[in-house]
């Protein structure tokens, strides 16, 4: 395989997205960039700096003094803030409540979407979001949008949660993501919406490995276009 294309996958929470992407991104020997874990370790920052996360000009203001570096690593990526390794502190219920606020903010989303084009640039990737296939990578050769029900999503963070020890109910996940995918889906700056050349993907009744041979089927169609 020569040509190296750009795939975009975007979703609701939960919905299976990164765990897809970092297997269609190794099977075809791309990079993954996971984009919610930059808006997450830049709210782990608001959140530890005080600062009001209703405020545009605050979170911009914060974000000029901010590092965030996302680093390849074997099964998926390490984020760094300001050097540190917040990998683990990013997927906390703190952070997770709070990142809708401050991912609604246009000087985030500014320049968010400078950083991971740059990532993009001239390379195969597989980048997961909310806004990739309708804002980040307008051009990328593959979107997809994917899903499943809601009750499926919050199990699913259930289970995940269970082994690392996070013991939210499930019914509070399920109230919380569908909060987050509430305030994602209706904000004013690139909502979280299905680009109108993306591919549906619900997952709800597929496995893991039946989900990414989906898309990988999908990229195999694009590569010999
Ligand atoms: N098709 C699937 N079937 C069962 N579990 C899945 C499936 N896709 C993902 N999962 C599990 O669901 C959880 C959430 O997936 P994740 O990739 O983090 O979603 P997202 O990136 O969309 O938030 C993970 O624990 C993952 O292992
Ligand atoms: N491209 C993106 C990615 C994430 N986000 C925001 O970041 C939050 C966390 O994203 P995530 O992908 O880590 O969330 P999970 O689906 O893994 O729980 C989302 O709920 C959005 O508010 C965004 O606005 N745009």
């Amino acid at each position: 395989m020569t040509k190296a294309i750009q795939i975009a996958i975007d979703g609701p929470a939960a919905a299976g997205k990164s765990t897809i992407a970092k297997i269609v991104a190794e099977k075809l020997g791309y990079i993954y960039i996971d984009t919610g874990a930059m808006y997450r370790a830049i709210t782990l920052k608001a959140l530890n700096e005080g600062i009001n996360l209703g405020s545009n000009e605050e979170a911009g203001a914060l974000l000029v003094k901010t590092e965030i570096d996302l680093i390849p690593v074997e099964g998926g990526q390490k984020v760094l803030l300001d050097g540190k390794d917040v990998s683990e502190e990013i997927r906390s219920q703190h952070v997770t409540k709070a990142v809708s606020q401050m991912a609604a903010h246009e000087l985030v989303r500014k320049r968010m979407v400078e950083l991971q084009q740059k990532l993009a640039e001239d390379r195969g990737v597989v980048m997961d979001g909310r806004d990739i296939g309708t804002h980040v990578l307008p051009g990328a050769a593959l979107k997809v949008f994917m899903s499943a029900t809601v009750e499926e999503r919050a199990r699913r963070r259930f289970e995940e949660n269970k082994k690392r020890d996070i013991l939210t109910p499930l019914v509070e996940l399920q109230e919380e993501i569908a909060m987050r995918d509430k305030m994602d889906s209706e904000r004013e700056v690139a909502p979280l919406k299905q680009a109108q050349d993306a591919v549906f993907l619900d997952t709800t009744p597929l496995t893991i490995a039946e989900a990414a041979e989906a898309i990988l089927k999908l990229a195999q169609e694009r590569l010999m276009a």
